[in-house]
């Protein structure tokens, strides 16, 4: 069952056209991998979707209805550099920033915050550290509260922006495990990321994007090599082919 549709977004950023004519569909109980070089438009895209960033033309409808900023059912995972980790606040009160659309600029947190906030932590494994300051954690920790902040909001659909740069391996394993089972939970997962052999080992579905969709398939059926170098602006003799095992 398709949860999010994007139908015909362009984007244009400073003048120039930067998505053009994107259509995706995102199902419940999938993990699709979105993606392309550097500057294709992944965190564009993520962006449009959150009605982040105005969208020239073209339609983004949760559940066959248009996005509605801080109200929809979409959780954000933004880059991890993008968080004010320096700020002094401690791990539940990060979470809890999480639902500060939902809860209001007057409002302070009611019982069910509290709630979905301490489900949140336990979900991601770090109830332990709740009361933390943010700034005392590693690299891999900081990875799962911003996990945590989005799943604080209960989403149906989850964004993730390139969750495991500079993550070591078991902590990469960890998350997408955690991932994974998201997904089957009932939720539709959409991840950035360049780990490319990653996506294609885990992803259920894999989405090609440079400005526009190249190729939408699930991985065993991404064995042409014709959609990466497209997607990646290379030639037949690119190392990059040679990797992927799709010569
Ligand atoms: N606020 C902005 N104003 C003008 N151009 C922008 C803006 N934000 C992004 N762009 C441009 O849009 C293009 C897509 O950027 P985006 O960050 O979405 O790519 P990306 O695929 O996420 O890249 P990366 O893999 O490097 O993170 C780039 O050419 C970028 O320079």
């Amino acid at each position: 069952m398709s949860v999010l549709e994007v139908r015909g977004v362009t984007v244009g950023l400073g003048g120039r056209t930067v998505l053009r004519d994107i259509d995706l569909t995102l199902g419940l109980g999938e993990l699709t991998g979105l993606i392309g070089p550097n500057g294709a438009g992944k965190t564009t895209l993520l962006r449009s979707i959150l009605g982040l960033v105005r969208v020239a033309s073209g339609r983004v409808l949760v559940d066959g209805r248009p996005v509605r900023p801080r109200r929809s059912p979409v959780g954000y995972v933004p880059q991890r550099h993008e968080f004010a980790w320096d700020f002094p606040i401690s791990v539940e009160n990060a979470v809890m920033t999480g639902r500060s659309g939902r809860i209001g600029l007057l409002r302070r947190p009611g019982v069910d915050d509290w709630r979905a906030v301490a489900a949140a932590l336990e979900r991601v494994g770090m109830s332990d550290l709740a009361r933390r300051p943010v700034g005392e954690l590693s690299g891999g920790q900081r990875q799962r509260v911003l996990v945590a902040r989005a799943l604080a909001l209960q989403p149906r659909v989850l964004l993730l922006d390139e969750p495991f740069t500079g993550l070591d391996l078991p902590t990469q394993e960890l998350l997408t495990g955690l991932f994974q089972e998201l997904a089957g939970e009932d939720k539709a997962v959409l991840m950035t990321t360049h780990d490319l052999l990653g996506a294609l080992d885990t992803c259920t579905r894999i989405a090609l994007l440079n400005r526009t969709i190249v190729a939408d398939a699930p991985p065993s059926e991404l064995l042409d090599p014709d959609p990466w170098m497209r997607a990646f602006g290379v030639g037949e003799n690119s190392p990059l082919l040679k990797i992927l095992k799709v010569m």
